[in-house]
């Protein structure tokens, strides 16, 4: 399918619903043990901005692995693209996924392709033509401060650079869902600035961003964002309310 005509067909189906992702009751366990993530329930709105938050350990990665599609729930409804992905054909599941963009904690850049081929891919697998790719994929490398290094296997780059490889591919095909797991982790306050920047530029676009950080400098800088914390595996704060404590109501 067309990618507009998939972007229609998507907007039309949320619309109903006006959501994004939705989680009911949702559950985790990784084998035997307690479970990871217990009766989540929460809703994301296409188009919003939200930052997920909480310590280490809490299960932040664990969350973003059930919304772009690494992981099933162990129980519990979750909704994606308004449609329920936990009894959809896992045939079905690889193009839902393509509909995300993720940015990976350890980066997972594909070692034997080059930093423009790494971020070609998504492009590509999308059908552009080969004499097509080049304008965008060197604008991208530019903007993350990697011009000159687009012929460079992820091996020979430095975590950061890495870092910014793995942001340049999951955001150049404007995908409709954005997941990124500690995207500014490896890199400068002035870097960190400005891959938000490219996440501001795509939400303002449409796509719906989701961002695990535990950097608070980095929350205040988009005041439009919601705040998902999460803590013992359990939404500590639906709301947001933790940042933005509600007024006291007149009486
Ligand atoms: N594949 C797995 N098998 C078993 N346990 C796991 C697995 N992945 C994560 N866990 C456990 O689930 C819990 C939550 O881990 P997760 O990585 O989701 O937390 P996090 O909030 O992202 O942490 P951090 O901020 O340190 O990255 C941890 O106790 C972790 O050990």
């Amino acid at each position: 399918m067309a990618r507009e005509e998939r972007r229609g067909t998507a907007e039309a189906g949320l619309s109903a619903a006006g959501t994004i992702v939705q989680f009911e009751n949702v559950g985790l366990r990784y084998g035997t043990g307690a479970e990871t993530l217990s009766d989540l329930s929460f809703t994301l709105k296409p188009g919003g901005f939200y930052f997920l938050t909480g310590p280490s350990g809490a299960g932040k990665t664990s969350l973003l692995k059930l919304l772009y599609l690494a992981q099933r729930p162990s129980r519990g409804l979750i909704r994606l693209f308004g449609e329920d992905i936990v009894t959809m054909a896992r045939k079905r599941l690889p193009g839902f996924r393509r509909r995300i963009g993720v940015v990976f904690q350890d980066f997972r850049l594909v070692p034997h392709l080059s930093a423009f081929d790494n971020v070609a891919l998504p492009l590509r697998v999308a059908g552009v033509e080969e004499g097509d790719l080049q304008n965008p994929v060197s604008e991208m490398l530019a903007w993350v401060g990697l011009g000159h290094r687009a012929t460079a296997r992820p091996a020979t780059l430095s975590g950061g650079e890495q870092q910014r490889v793995a942001i340049a591919r999951a955001v150049i095909a404007r995908p409709e869902l954005l997941v990124a797991d500690e995207p500014t982790g490896n890199v400068d306050p002035d870097m960190a600035n400005r891959l938000l920047h490219l996440f501001d530029a795509l939400n303002k676009l449409g796509t719906t961003v989701v961002v695990a950080t535990h950097d608070v400098h980095l929350i205040s800088r988009v005041a439009r964002a919601e705040i998902l914390r999460i803590d013992r595996g359990q939404i500590a704060d639906p709301t947001g309310a933790l940042r933005h404590p509600p007024r006291a109501v007149d009486a």
